[in-house]
């Protein structure tokens, strides 16, 4: 099978409840039911929160403790569902505490949990700070490679991800790594990273967005895509006979371009997504264009997973200016690749 079904609606994990994520998802809830309710929008998945409700409670908008996900479909017009699984330690916005993080890391299981035994649609993540979770045992990089062990022994037709994408406006930018070292580039790219991660976003695109004939742009590691071997052989040892094998299985896939003019909207228009090399070659473009609305994405896992691009933004978590762009593109994106996976 191609991944989990169903009718369910989206779950959402609360992130660091000292970030801005409660104030983001209590402000995205009063947008999107808003939106629910006219014609002119198409209507996005209702979601369940699973976090403190306490914290929740604090931002300014209605909250409703319910018993299971199924249950969002009737509060969520009215009030923010949530499953209450309290923080042991206090919340203090702006100031996260490492007591917390085991918590924290229990509501992203316990949603993925729920979206494999089939209640819920997608998970949609909030932000998590990286330190504080390291400091209390927490042993991997991010949400991204967390999930793709939690999914693990889930049964799924094709190339096993996690590849990570960045989406904003008409570019969709795929990592081929994610947070890692820059000095540790030229023996990470390797021919068999750069093919699993085009395989990864080939089916995606055809799977999670619908696009029949997916063109994909491959960017260059050095400058001029290495300017004929003069600035480097990535280009020609690796990544060259890399995209060769691919267009041999019949992935539309561009040579090694240089990147420094990949990203205008005129290239933007020509591709479906963009296979980068490393976090900033990827992020940069995204946040540049369009730092509120960028969608971070988990591509190749048997369940739907997106989240908002920016982190936890201690500087300004509760003081009423977060804004909540980013994780209502969130919860529309999962809703978009969750309805398309249920057509397959
Ligand atoms: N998906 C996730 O869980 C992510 C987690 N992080 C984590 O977040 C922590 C902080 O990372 P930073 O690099 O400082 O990035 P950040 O995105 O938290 O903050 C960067 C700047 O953007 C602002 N900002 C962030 N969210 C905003 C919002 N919704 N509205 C208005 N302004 C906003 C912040 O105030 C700050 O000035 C780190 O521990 C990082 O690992 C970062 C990115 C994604
Ligand atoms: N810079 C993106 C980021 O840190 C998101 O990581 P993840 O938690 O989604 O794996």
């Amino acid at each position: 099978m191609t991944g989990v079904r169903s009718s369910g609606p989206l779950i959402v994990s609360m992130g660091d409840p000292a970030g801005v994520g409660p104030e983001v998802i209590a402000r995205g809830w009063d947008a999107l039911r808003q939106q629910r309710q006219s014609v002119l929008h198409p209507s996005p998945l209702p979601f369940v929160v699973l976090g403190d409700a306490a914290t929740l409670a604090k931002q300014g908008f209605p909250v409703e403790a319910v018993y299971g996900p199924h249950d969002a479909f009737q509060v969520f017009n009215r009030a923010i569902p949530v499953i209450d699984l309290p923080a042991p330690a206090p919340v203090v916005a702006g100031q996260p505490d490492p007591a917390n993080a085991a918590a924290v890391a229990d509501w992203i299981e316990r949603g993925v949990d729920m979206i494999l035994s089939g209640e819920g649609s997608g998970l949609v993540t909030a932000p998590i700070a990286k330190a504080p979770m390291y400091a209390s045992g927490f042993r991997f990089p991010g949400h991204t490679e967390f999930i793709a062990e939690l999914t693990a022994d889930m049964p799924f037709i094709g190339t096993r991800g996690p590849v990570m994408m960045l989406t904003a406006q008409n570019l969709r930018a795929c990592l081929v790594t994610i947070h890692v070292p820059i000095d540790q580039l030229p023996e990470l790219v390797t021919a068999d990273r750069v093919l699993r991660v085009a395989r990864v976003v080939h089916e995606s695109m055809k799977r999670d967005f619908g696009i029949a004939k997916p063109r994909l742009a491959m960017a260059a590691l050095n400058p001029h895509a290495g300017e004929g071997g003069s600035i480097g052989l990535q280009e020609i040892e690796v990544l060259r006979p890399a995209a060769a094998q691919l267009r041999g299985e019949g992935i539309d896939i561009s040579d090694p371009l240089p990147a420094d003019t990949l990203f205008h909207e005129e290239a933007r228009a020509r591709f479906d997504a963009h296979i980068c090399l490393y976090h900033d070659q990827a992020l940069i473009p995204v946040k540049t264009l369009d730092f509120w609305g960028g969608v971070n994405a988990t591509l190749g896992l048997p369940i739907v997973r997106t989240s908002p691009d920016h982190g936890t933004g201690f500087d300004i978590a509760g003081k009423g200016i977060a804004r909540p762009d980013s994780f209502i593109a969130a919860v529309k994106l999962a809703s978009e690749m969750a309805a398309k996976r249920a057509t397959r």
